[in-house]
């Protein structure tokens, strides 16, 4: 056994989260790609089947009251809140993280105008995962603003009285740099602006703070580091005191303050709901619903020290079993900067990443030349760590 084996032996021993493994269903594959899909929580089909055979098949109509259904946005939202640091009441879930992008930014902008400076500007990300930044091409023509790209650190520089409101990544989902949520936030107040956070790459990997940095909204899925399952609903945040202030640019029937009175004018409803739009998705709502109770009694930070040392671990095995130069990391080595997840350059990567997966290591390719590797604390171990760097050096000589 190798060194770096018998380390991994001893930090999975020592490892306070290891047994959460066993509340999801893995095979002795090393999945290192909850960053993009997470893996299936191992009590979600029954309940899945329970939602579809009796509340459906049985229940039918009645569900919407009798099972909870109605209210599953909110009671969604308060069960992801703990995990972004928000208090009940601030979050909804439904949509996709696209279509609360358009909500939240174009609901920033609208806010900003309220304050009636003619604020001309949004800035975007010019990093950002594609949809944000398509997204955000829209939503400026829509509200007559100039869209203008900037990094997440030329964003100080780049605010002005002119500026509306901005849009950034919490994590990069590509080099996994994790962004100063509160110093860029602040920020952003200080020239009078609206911050709007795409939580996607840090919800569930490490501790966001939405209300204790006075984010002003927020968006996220919970496909990744929640496990919610291909496609599962969205999320959006909207800080307590902007809430009466929300004007949605999607006010479906679901955000209307009575919504069955099916009065033809609209009436937005208080708090969280009004972020709503249309029917929710109640398959997928009530699947990432029992998904989220592999949280029970796990902490954030919990997660987040566990998944600085795996990535810390993992580098070490990839530098100690890997040639010089092979490869090079993009992601930042202070733990400040870093999110959940290595992502290591080579010119070869998309032959190698085939190669990975067909030796059972599961990250991603992302284009040109990016190997990624997210590292989930509730279901990766060290040993994973190790051996996935272990086969990576095989395949890179
Ligand atoms: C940062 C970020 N935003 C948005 C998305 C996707 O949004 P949607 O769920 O609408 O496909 C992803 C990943 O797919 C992402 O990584
Ligand atoms: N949402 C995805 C999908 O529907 C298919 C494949 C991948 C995804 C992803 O989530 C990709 C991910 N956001 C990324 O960071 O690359």
């Amino acid at each position: 056994m190798s060194e770096l084996s018998l380390q991994a032996e001893k930090l999975d021993a020592a490892d306070e989260l290891a047994a959460l493994r066993t509340r999801f269903v893995l095979d002795d594959v090393v999945y290192l790609d909850g960053n993009s899909l997470g893996a299936l929580p191992a009590h979600v089909p029954d309940r899945v089947s329970d939602v579809v055979r009796r509340q459906w098949g049985e229940l039918r109509i009645r569900s919407w009251d009798e099972s909870g259904w109605w209210t599953a946005p909110e009671r969604i939202g308060d069960r992801i809140a703990p995990l972004v640091g928000a208090a009940p009441g601030r979050i909804v879930v439904g949509d996709s993280t696209s279509v609360n992008v358009f909500k939240a930014l174009v609901a920033a902008v609208r806010m900003a105008d309220e304050a009636g400076e003619g604020r001309s500007e949004i800035l975007v990300d010019a990093t950002t995962f594609p949809t944000d930044g398509y997204i955000a091409q829209s939503a400026a023509r829509l509200t007559g603003r100039t869209l203008r790209a900037v990094t997440p650190s030329q964003v100080p520089d780049a605010l002005s009285a002119r500026t509306a409101a901005v849009l950034l990544n919490h994590v990069d989902y590509r080099t996994g740099r994790l962004h100063d949520l509160p110093s860029l936030t602040s920020a952003i107040h200080a020239a009078g602006a609206l911050a709007v956070w795409d939580l996607c790459h840090s919800a569930g990997a490490l501790p966001v703070g939405l209300d204790e940095h006075g984010v002003d909204l927020a968006v996220g899925c919970t496909y990744k580091y929640l496990n919610g399952g291909p496609g599962s609903p969205a999320y959006l945040y909207v800080r307590e005191e902007l809430q009466p202030r929300f004007d949605s640019p999607l006010p479906g029937w679901n955000s209307h303050t009575d919504p069955f009175g099916m009065s033809p004018d609209y009436a937005p409803a208080p708090g969280a709901p009004r972020g709503r739009v249309g029917t929710p998705d109640i398959l997928s709502m009530l699947a990432l619903e029992a998904a989220l109770e592999v949280w029970d009694g796990v902490s954030v930070a919990a997660v987040r020290a566990k998944s600085l040392a795996l990535t810390d671990f993992f580098l070490t095995c990839v530098r100690a079993y890997t040639e010089p130069g092979r490869v090079e990391s993009v992601t930042p080595e202070r733990h400040e900067e870093r999110g959940s997840q290595v992502a290591l350059r080579c010119p070869d990567a998309g032959e190698v990443m085939k190669r990975l997966i067909a030796r059972g290591v599961v990250g991603d390719f992302r284009h040109p030349d990016v190997l990624r590797f997210g590292f989930t604390p509730l279901y990766v171990g060290f040993a994973d760590a190790e051996r996935a760097a272990r086969i990576l050096a095989e395949e890179l000589a």
